[in-house]
C-alpha cells in the first residue's frame, strides 16, 4: 500500500498510474468524510477512464508515503504523519521550488525522507476530473541518510505506475536546475497574466531578467553549485519558455484561481538564501513581493 497525502492533482495523477488498490489518500486530522473518491482521468494519450481512491484507515500500514501537497503545506502535513508513520517508512517529497524539502529533511534527519522532481503535468479543471495535459520524467534521490538505503526500493515501487522514474543522488542540484527555470518564468507570467512564451517580448522581463541571473548565478557559485553564468541560465530559461511557450504556469493558474502561489520557495527561496550570506538579491526580492501582493501568499 502506498500512501498519498494531498489529493490534489499531482496526488491523483500517482494514484491513477499505480495499480488500482494499491494506493489511499491520507485523510486530514479530523476529516469525517472517508468516502472513497471518485474521479475521471484523461490519460495523456486521450483515453478516459473512472478511478476509485479510498482513504487511508487506522488498520493499513503503508510501505511509502508519497507527499504532494503545495510548498507552504509539506511540513505541517508531514508533522501529522510523525505522530503514527512508522520511523523506518519512507516519505518522498513532491514540491516544486526549494525551501520546503530541506526544512523537512532538518526536522526529521533520522527518517527516510527522499525528494522528487517532476516534468509531469496534471491539472483538475474540475474537482472530479483529473488531465494528465503533459508525460514527462520524474527524478527521485535521497535528503536524509537513512534514505538511502531505500532509494532503489521506492523507485522500484513507484515504477508500478509506467510513469518514468529515475534515480538521482545530487537531487538537490535537479531542483536548483527546475528552481532556475521556475524563478525566471513563472512570476513573469503571474504578473503580466500571460502565458509562459509571452513573457519573452515583454518589457518587465526584459528589464530584468539578467540582473535576476546574476543573483542567481552569484549565489549558486557561493554555495557551491557553480560554475553557473548568467547568459547560461537565461539562456535555459528561455528554451524552456519556448517549448512551452503556450502553456499557463502553476504560478498564474494559482493566481487566476485565488490559491495561494509557491513565490516564497521560487523567488523568495533566493531571496531568504541571499539574505543569510549577506548577498542582495533585489529583482527575485522585487518580484516575490509583487506575486505577493497579487495573491494571498
Ligand atoms: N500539478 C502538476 O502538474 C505539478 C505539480 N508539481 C508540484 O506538486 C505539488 C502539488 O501540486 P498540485 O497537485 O498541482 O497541487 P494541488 O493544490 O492540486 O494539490 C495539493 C493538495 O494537497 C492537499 N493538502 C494540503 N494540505 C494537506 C494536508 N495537511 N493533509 C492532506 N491534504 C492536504 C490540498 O487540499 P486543499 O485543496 O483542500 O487545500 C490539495 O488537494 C506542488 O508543489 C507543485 O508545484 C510539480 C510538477 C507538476
Ligand atoms: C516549466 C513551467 C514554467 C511550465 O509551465 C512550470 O514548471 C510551471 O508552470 O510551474
Amino acid at each position: 500500500m502506498i500512501a498519498i497525502l494531498g489529493a490534489g492533482a499531482m496526488g491523483r495523477l500517482w494514484a491513477a498510474s499505480l495499480p488500482a488498490h494499491e494506493t489511499a489518500f491520507v485523510p486530514r486530522p479530523g476529516q469525517t468524510n472517508t468516502a472513497p473518491a471518485h474521479f475521471h482521468f484523461q490519460e495523456a494519450d486521450g483515453h478516459s477512464r473512472q478511478v476509485t481512491v479510498s482513504w487511508l484507515s487506522a488498520a493499513d500500514s503503508p510501505a511509502l508515503v508519497l507527499i504532494t501537497t503545495k510548498a507552504g503545506d509539506s511540513t505541517e502535513a508531514v508533522e501529522h504523519l510523525a505522530d503514527w508513520l512508522p520511523a523506518t517508512t519512507p516519505i518522498v517529497l513532491f514540491q516544486n521550488g526549494l525551501g520546503s524539502q530541506q526544512a523537512v529533511a532538518e526536522r526529521w534527519p533520522d527518517r527516510p525522507v527522499l525528494a522528487a522532481t517532476t516534468t509531469e503535468g496534471a491539472n483538475r479543471p474540475a474537482p472530479d476530473q483529473l488531465v494528465h495535459a503533459g508525460t514527462g520524467d520524474t527524478w527521485i534521490g535521497p535528503l536524509t541518510k537513512p534514505a538511502e538505503q531505500n532509494l532503489y526500493g521506492v523507485i522500484a515501487r513507484l515504477s508500478a505506475s509506467g510513469l518514468s522514474i529515475h534515480a538521482e543522488q545530487d537531487i538537490l542540484g535537479r531542483l536548483w536546475q527546475k528552481l532556475i527555470i521556475n524563478a525566471g518564468i513563472n512570476p513573469f507570467t503571474a504578473l503580466l497574466n500571460c502565458r509562459n512564451g509571452d513573457i519573452l517580448s515583454a518589457d518587465l522581463y526584459r528589464a530584468h531578467i539578467d540582473g535576476l541571473c546574476q543573483e542567481i548565478a552569484g549565489l549558486m557559485d557561493t554555495i557551491g553549485r557553480g560554475p553557473a553564468d548568467a547568459k547560461d541560465l537565461r539562456q535555459s530559461i528561455e528554451a524552456v519558455a519556448r517549448g512551452t511557450a503556450q502553456n499557463i504556469s502553476s504560478m498564474r493558474s494559482d493566481v487566476l484561481s485565488g490559491k495561494r502561489t509557491e513565490i516564497d520557495y521560487i523567488n523568495g527561496y533566493i531571496v531568504r538564501l541571499g539574505q543569510s550570506l549577506n548577498i542582495a538579491t533585489p529583482v527575485n526580492r522585487m518580484l516575490t513581493e509583487q506575486v505577493q501582493q497579487l495573491s494571498s501568499g
